[in-house]
């Protein structure tokens, strides 16, 4: 009977609490950077400089924030649909170091802490974001 089939395993999206969770995984993350780049000794400052310098910053950060939402809503398996640029065209010009990925990373890594996601979704996050690292990095 039905109730003897195993229930499928939800997805990383509803995992991390649909819509919500996900908008709030990149608010926090974009917050991070955000202070992070206002930071003395900033490492994200940078490559982060044309964005926060742009007459039209405000526009410019909501389409950054719906394109990242949007795109982890997709890699979690939920139903969103990233349309943005490939990760190769959005980071292409700005030479991303190790250093900068590194302290992006550890920005993503307390946002997943400030969410208090399991150590399970953490992992498979993490692992979404290191599999693009190649495509961001040195380009
Ligand atoms: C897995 C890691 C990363 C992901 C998933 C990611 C995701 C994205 C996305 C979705 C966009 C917008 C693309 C579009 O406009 O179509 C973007 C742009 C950008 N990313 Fe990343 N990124 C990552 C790592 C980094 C790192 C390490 C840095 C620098 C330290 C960085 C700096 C930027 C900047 C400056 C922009 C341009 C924003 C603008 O001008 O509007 N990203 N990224």
């Amino acid at each position: 009977s039905k109730e003897d089939e195993p229930k499928p395993e939800p997805t990383l999206y509803e995992r991390m609490g649909g819509l919500k969770g996900v908008e709030g995984f990149v608010d926090v993350l974009m917050a991070n950077v955000a202070a992070e780049a206002s930071a003395q000794n900033s490492s994200m400052l940078r490559t982060h400089t044309p964005l926060l310098t742009d007459p039209d910053k405000p526009a410019r950060l909501a389409r950054l924030r719906n394109n990242f939402i949007n795109q982890i809503g997709e890699a979690t398996g939920g139903p969103l649909k990233y349309t943005g640029m490939t990760m190769l065209s959005a980071h292409k010009g700005m030479m991303i170091t190790e250093k900068e990925w590194s302290v992006w990373r550890q920005a993503a890594d307390a946002s997943m802490a400030a969410n208090n996601l399991g150590a399970k979704e953490k992992a498979e996050i993490a692992k979404i974001l290191d599999d693009m690292k190649d495509a961001t990095v040195g380009h």
